[in-house]
């Protein structure tokens, strides 16, 4: 029942508020009407209004129009009234008028016939001028035409000139590539196409680009950009490079690449093999390595050269050598007696100073490495000089065609000249400008190919045999707080001159190939770290050694060639700084210098002041007469300079008949000549040969004959592969 009587509810309550809703619509309605009939209303009233205010302002309007009008009728009856009154007047005002009007009519065609005048001309000027530029135009195509085709005439001529010298060139290049197994120009320049800016950007490992950039070796020099990638890619190379331009990275970075690319480890025994021709220089290659494989942990490196413990060698060999540096000698006495010495995935092997590792007697221990080592490899020579010796080891080392490297011809065909003269530092040297001159003379041609860098300033003193000693002190006293490097020609040179200097108070330092190992490292690397210094040295020094910060490479005794003068001279004005060479010469020997200037040596000379020259001859002369040790060191030093005076291969300059001993005995402070029987002496040499070749298959196995005669292994004195 409740139920029902809400759903009643319900439907009572949901009516109601239908109807309520209806009413207010139908209320809401009713308003919109009321409204909009207002509205109407409204706009009618305005329309109205709008009626009203119109029809006003038309009646205001037609009410002036009519007044104008009026005015003018008014005007016009005052006129025809006027022209009633005085019929004379008006004819003439008219007749002057007519003339008016007849007289512009005329002045119009008179303008109009002008201008009509005047367009004509117009029109004729511009096709006169139309004309002109026609037969111009015309005149000059023909004039272009002669041209072009003499142009072209001339370029035909020239192609050809360029197609026939090309041709010649080639045939040459050809010839001279299969003699020597170098690549043709083109493929030359090919190679050395793409330059890298940074180091960053080359293919290589990450802890390679680490050690690199902590060493500040942000950007790779012309000779590390250009050989690297080839050497990544595994070619055979040849590069050559002037001194201190970067050559140990540029084979070094590839080395560490190569084994890490192919997850070398200890078991795999030795990957990569660094022969250089000085202990020296094994020392410092290492050096650099393991500053450059320091993040590399996995691989590991080390140095094999005479004068070190074979045993502690061995061992290090056997637990497994990644990258070896050795000294050739040294290096064949383990690939032949070394147990355990696994060499068998050599991948690579570089010869650094390649064509001094030959000429300085070498060339047995590299045929005889090369049949050992494995024949598959990558072989890799490099040089700031190229000899003869070195088509000999391309011959002995290539198992295929190499790729040839020049970075000197590029950069050379980008310099404008070195500039020499002026006043020079400590002694005050004068350059003499007339060497320049000539230097001038020989043109352009001869200053774009300068086989030194530029920063190095080389010089020449002609001193006679009396001052030498004496100019040679002087330069030193005055020089004691600069890094100054002497080059003899021999070991007892060296020593005559060092203990001298050391008896007179002018400390200096001595490095030559007869000196115990352990001395000869200490000396160099204390040298290395030396601010300043002298250091009086054999041409064990002249190559490779990166001494830094050199102020002065003094060449006392002449070098060999002017290949050793480059490489000696090299020591200094090394990666961009600055450096000075002076060469000491006898004035017969001035013929050398024509020797430098075909191999592209700027040099001046430097002139000294007389009165410059310390006069202490006499006190030394004193002291050496007195002095027992010393007097005998002059002596063999004054003796071995005589010796290696006559066995220069440059005879016509360097010529021991033309010495005059007297005068030479002054160099080493003796005042006596010392007695020298030159052809026994050669006789004797050629014994002690005979006696080194015959013994020569013992030197061979090892290179210090360690027997029970001999319990300190020591060389034979003909045995010359270290340097004297
Ligand atoms: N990319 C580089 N950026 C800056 N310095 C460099 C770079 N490469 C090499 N050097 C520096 O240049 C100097 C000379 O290098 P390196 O000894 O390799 O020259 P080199 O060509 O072997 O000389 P040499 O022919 O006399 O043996 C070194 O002190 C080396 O640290």
């Amino acid at each position: 029942m409740s139920n029902r009587k809400r759903k009643f509810d319900q439907t009572l309550e949901n009516k109601t508020n239908q109807k309520t809703k209806k009413k207010r619509t139908n209320q809401k309605k009713k308003n919109n009407k009321k409204q909009d009939n207002l509205k109407n209303k409204k706009n009618q009233i305005k329309k109205e209004q709008n009626e009203i205010v119109k029809k006003s302002d038309r009646k205001k309007k037609e009410k002036k129009n009519k007044k104008t009008k009026r005015n003018k009728t008014e005007e016009e009856n005052k006129k025809v009234k006027e022209e009633e009154q005085n019929p004379k007047k008006e004819k003439k005002k008219k007749t002057k008028k007519k003339k008016k009007k007849k007289e512009k009519k005329k002045e119009k065609e008179k303008e109009k016939e002008k201008e009509k005048t005047n367009k004509k001309n117009k029109k004729k000027e511009n096709e006169m001028d139309k004309e002109k530029k026609n037969k111009n135009k015309l005149e000059n195509k023909k004039e272009k035409k002669k041209e072009k085709k003499k142009e072209k005439d001339k370029e035909k001529e020239k192609d050809k000139e360029e197609e026939e010298n090309k041709k010649e060139k080639n045939k040459k290049n050809k010839k001279q590539n299969k003699e020597k197994l170098i690549p043709s120009p083109k493929k030359q320049k090919k190679t050395q196409k793409k330059i890298i800016n940074s180091f960053k950007d080359l293919n290589i490992s990450r802890k390679t680009k680490r050690s690199l950039k902590e060493d500040r070796f942000l950007v790779p020099r012309p000779i590390q950009s250009t050989t690297i990638p080839l050497l990544l890619r595994g070619c055979d190379l040849i590069g050559k490079a002037k001194t201190g331009s970067g050559k140990t990275l540029a084979f070094l970075i590839p080395a560490v690449e190569l084994l890490t690319r192919s997850k070398f480890n200890s078991r795999l025994g030795t990957g990569v093999i660094v022969l250089v021709p000085t202990r020296e220089l094994a020392l410092q290659i290492h050096y650099v390595a393991s500053r450059l494989m320091r993040h590399h942990k996995n691989l590991s490196h080390g140095v094999l050269i005479g004068g070190v413990d074979k045993q502690i060698e061995q061992e290090q060999i056997v637990n497994g050598m990644n990258i070896i540096i050795a000294t050739p000698g040294r290096l064949l006495d383990h690939l032949s007696n070394t147990k355990g010495f696994v060499f068998e995935n050599l991948k690579s092997i570089i010869l650094d100073e390649a064509d001094q590792i030959l000429q300085i007697g070498y060339e047995d221990e590299l045929n005889q490495i090369f049949e050992i080592i494995p024949k598959k490899r990558q072989t890799v020579l490099f040089s700031a000089t190229q000899t003869s010796k070195l088509e000999d080891l391309i011959k002995i080392s290539f198992w295929r065609k190499p790729k040839f490297i020049d970075i000197d011809k590029d950069e050379n065909e980008n310099l404008n000249g070195n500039n020499l003269g002026g006043e020079k530092e400590g002694l005050h040297l004068k350059s003499d400008n007339s060497h320049n001159r000539t230097d001038e003379k020989n043109g352009n041609e001869h200053e774009k190919k300068i086989a030194t860098v530029e920063t190095l300033e080389q010089g020449f003193v002609v001193c006679h045999e009396e001052k030498r000693l004496l100019l040679l002190y002087t330069f030193l006293y005055k020089h004691m707080n600069k890094k100054v490097v002497v080059f003899f020609s021999t070991v007892n040179s060296v020593k005559f001159h060092f203990e001298l200097f050391s008896y007179i108070d002018l400390p200096c330092e001595f490095l030559h190939g007869k000196q115990k190992q352990k001395k000869r490292t200490e000396t160099y690397f204390e040298f290395c770290s030396a601010k300043t210094g002298i250091l009086l040295c054999t041409n064990v020094a002249a190559r490779g050694l990166d001494i830094p910060a050199v102020d002065w490479i003094i060449q006392y005794d002449p070098p060999a060639n002017t290949k050793d003068y480059i490489h000696r001279v090299g020591r200094t004005a090394r990666s961009g700084k600055s450096g000075k060479a002076i060469l000491f010469l006898l004035p017969q020997e001035l013929p050398f210098l024509n020797y430098l200037k075909e191999s592209n040596v700027p040099i001046s000379e430097f002139k000294v002041p007389p009165n410059k020259i310390a006069k202490i001859h006499d006190q030394i002369v004193l002291l050496i007469k007195r002095n027992s040790y010393l007097r005998r060191s002059a002596i063999t030093a004054f003796k071995s300079f005589i010796r290696a005076y006559d066995s220069h291969t440059m005879k016509n300059v360097f010529n021991v008949n033309e010495l005059n001993r007297a005068k030479i005995s002054k160099c080493f402070a003796l005042s006596e000549v010392p007695e020298l029987d030159l052809q026994r002496a050669k006789i004797e040499t050629w014994h002690d040969k005979k006696s080194y070749n015959n013994n020569k298959s013992r030197f061979d196995k090892s290179s210090h004959l360690f027997s029970a005669r001999n319990p300190k292994g020591k060389r034979h004195r003909n045995d010359r592969r270290q340097f004297k």
